[in-house]
């Protein structure tokens, strides 16, 4: 069988600094991408809403227009930036995510945009599952108050590497969704993602290595740093688990960036000392992958 992952790959998650100053935030992206690529990443994330805080009461006037696609300049500023960024960086670029607004529908999504090194859209990427959840005394949060959902499964191939997966967030709690990306041959599933300081402490971890460990593939999660003087205060941790479930790269909750060395030995090291890829039983249970799935490659 052909190497999930073709070649070594450097990965940054970039755990940014994010404010109420849109420009700022792209500037600042801009900045760190470029950094992380000048140290050899060619495969960058940005965290969850990277362009504006996050919060309900935010993604109205952070809005961008992305449809249709290629949306102008005055439309989405942050297409815009990351489109010229991948370009100028010469590297594959998972834009976070930000608010979008689709006049067609009159609806909000939670987005994320990706870039090849020339600066082409590969795939976006609309959140499936929205932060809907109330825990007595710590947090209630309802995204749904604002954001519609998206419908499908996202697969981008990065033609020197190999497929990669791409969901937000909460998302991540919905082992569904990284299954059927793992089983149609991705190598890595990305998050980026904005948990908080009541459901991070209990889950960050765990999830991640948790869908790591399911499909025994790499699983990288990217936060936006904690900033306390914010309303939603972001946990930080962005975190690249290897196949074997282990932590490889990890920050804190400051702004940094976390690198991280892919290779495809490790994915099927890890597979041939636990083969759950052969030891399946598709006559006792359904193969999610096998149904009726929306996917996009
Ligand atoms: N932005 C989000 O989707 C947050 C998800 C989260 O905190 C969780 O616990 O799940």
């Amino acid at each position: 069988m052909a190497k999930l992952l073709k070649r070594p790959l450097k990965l940054a998650l970039i755990q940014l600094s994010t404010g109420p100053d849109k420009s700022a935030n792209l500037a600042r992206a801009r900045s760190k991408v470029l950094e992380a690529t000048s140290k050899g990443a060619t495969l960058c994330v940005l965290p969850e809403c990277f362009n504006s805080p996050y919060g309900t009461k935010h993604f109205p006037n952070y809005a961008e227009t992305l449809l249709p696609s290629p949306p102008t300049k005055e439309q989405s500023p942050s297409f815009h930036a990351l489109s010229e960024l991948a370009k100028e960086a010469k590297a594959y670029l998972v834009g976070g995510s930000i608010p979008e607004y689709w006049e067609e529908t009159k609806k909000y999504y939670n987005t994320s945009l990706t870039f090849d090194p020339n600066g082409k859209l590969l795939a976006t990427h609309r959140k499936v599952h929205l932060f809907d959840i109330d825990i007595p005394g710590k947090i209630s949060f309802h995204e749904s108050e604002v954001l519609s959902p998206g419908n499908k499964v996202t697969i981008v191939d990065l033609p020197e590497y190999g497929k990669i997966a791409i969901a937000i967030c909460y998302d991540i709690r919905f082992p569904e969704l990284a299954m059927i990306a793992a089983r149609k041959d991705c190598f890595l599933l990305l998050y980026p993602g904005a948990f908080n300081l009541t459901t991070g402490e209990m889950h960050w971890e765990l999830l991640a290595r948790g869908r790591a460990i399911d499909n025994e593939i790499y699983v990288g999660l990217c936060s936006p740093a904690r900033d306390m003087s914010a309303d939603y205060n972001a946990w930080g941790h962005s975190l690249l688990v290897n196949p074997n479930a282990s932590i490889q790269s990890e920050l804190d909750e400051k702004e940094g960036i976390a690198y991280a060395d892919l290779d495809g030995d490790t994915i099927e090291e890890t597979r041939k000392g636990i083969p759950i890829y052969t030891q399946r039983r598709f006559d006792v249970y359904p193969d999610v992958s096998a149904g009726k799935v929306k996917y996009e490659e």
